[in-house]
């Protein structure tokens, strides 16, 4: 059983309270990111599971057993981190044989010979069990290094090394993976390519993924549910979609892509409606509030544009002036100038059609539906 349950957990570093009280119900199977800032308490929710730290309160289960007092090392997660922390001296095939081969020894009853520990490691690493053998050709099969598995790790790119470092972790059928910013050495393309091929991996596995990241694209999407941390406390958790479509605080709003957020009052509220006015703007949102002040979110593809002259009926259109358009491959972010305020506008880039310049009079048309209130 690979489920994880982390229940009120709160750490301290004497004065430092690093997790406030930190709940997560992680199911079996799925991909679950912990998302946040520098800082937010990522790593030490992680090494709190994995039995590095040990909580100042609160309960860990991993399946159905409170592993609060049960030693990393028995725990059964598998952890891949940021620095590979491959043995240099060894092989690919060895690096991933390695624990197997500890575990036989210890098994055997063979790990007591301490003196003659790195002899024997190296001889059984040089003919393993036909077991060992076929369990790390497997697991090379896996992250596609099965041709590589007579090559040094230092001959290999960081990518590479990376998947080397899965299958190292995978060998070893844990229930649970942990992964601590594992792409954050990679270049921006190799990350891109390494997370799909953790995602299709862990689905073939079907292993329970727990994966630390403070990038926001990268927990977007590769996860199934991802848990917003902001200063030791969790924000929100959801699904990417969730999470984008319906961000619970501002935080979340602004952390999980870009957006509008404007502070407004209410001027009328209905059930199936809301007025809302910043400055002199005035929208109405198709959502409804209790309160009085309110942060008004819009994400930046949620906002017509139209130039000047363009006739435009319907409601929430605003008037206003392009700052700046920056061209970003596929769009084109517009920064435009209504009144006091400045609104992101994203529109699709269609070869043919001019961009916009500095200066130029627009029509801002914003959909009721897409003008959020948190
Ligand atoms: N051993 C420690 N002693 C004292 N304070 C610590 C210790 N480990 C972590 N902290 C503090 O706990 C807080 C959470 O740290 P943590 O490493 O969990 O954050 P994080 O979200 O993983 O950050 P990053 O993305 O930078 O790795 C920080 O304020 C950090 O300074």
């Amino acid at each position: 059983m690979g489920s994880v349950v982390v229940k009120d957990l709160i750490k301290k570093y004497d004065d430092v309270v690093a997790l406030k009280n930190v709940n997560l119900d992680i199911k079996e199977g799925e991909f679950f990111a912990l998302l946040g800032p520098s800082g937010c308490g990522k790593t030490t929710t992680m090494r709190c599971i994995a039995g590095f730290e040990d909580p100042s309160s609160g309960d860990i289960f991993i399946g159905d057993q409170k592993v609060n007092h049960v030693p990393p090392n028995k725990r059964n997660c598998g952890m891949v981190f940021q620095s590979y922390a491959l043995f240099p001296h060894y092989n690919v095939f060895e690096n991933v044989a390695y624990s197997l081969v500890v575990r036989e020894l210890y098994n055997g009853g063979l790990m007591t010979k301490i003196k003659n520990f790195a002899l024997l490691m190296s001889r059984r690493l040089a003919k393993p069990s036909e077991h060992i053998e076929k369990k790390v050709r497997d697991a090379l099969k896996y992250v596609e290094l099965e041709p590589y598995a007579e090559r040094a790790v230092s001959e290999l790119s960081g990518g590479q090394q990376q998947r080397v470092a899965l299958a190292r972790a995978l060998v070893m059928e844990p229930s649970v993976l942990l992964m601590d910013e594992p792409l954050s050495n990679l270049d921006k393309k190799l990350r891109n390519t390494m997370r799909s091929t953790i995602r299709r991996i862990q689905q073939d596995v079907g292993i329970t993924t727990i994966f630390v990241t403070h990038d926001q694209e990268e927990a977007m999407s590769m996860a199934d549910r991802v848990a917003v941390m902001k200063d030791g406390e969790v924000i929100q958790i959801a699904s990417p979609t969730e999470l984008y479509s319906q961000p619970k605080t501002s935080f979340v709003a602004d952390f999980v892509g870009s957006s509008n957020i404007f502070q407004g009052n209410v001027k009328k509220s209905e059930k199936t409606h809301t007025i809302v006015k910043f400055g002199d703007i005035v929208l109405k949102s198709n959502f409804n509030t209790n309160k009085n002040d309110v942060n008004v979110m819009i994400r930046p593809e949620s906002i017509e544009l139209f130039a000047n002259g363009a006739s435009t009926d319907g409601e929430n259109v605003i008037e206003g002036e392009v700052i700046i358009s920056t061209y970003l491959g596929s769009q084109i972010r517009y920064d435009v100038k209504v009144g006091m305020y400045e609104f992101m506008v994203d529109k699709t880039y269609e070869p043919g059609v001019p961009v916009l310049e500095s200066g130029e009079k627009v029509k801002l048309k914003i959909n009721p539906e897409r003008v959020l209130l948190i």
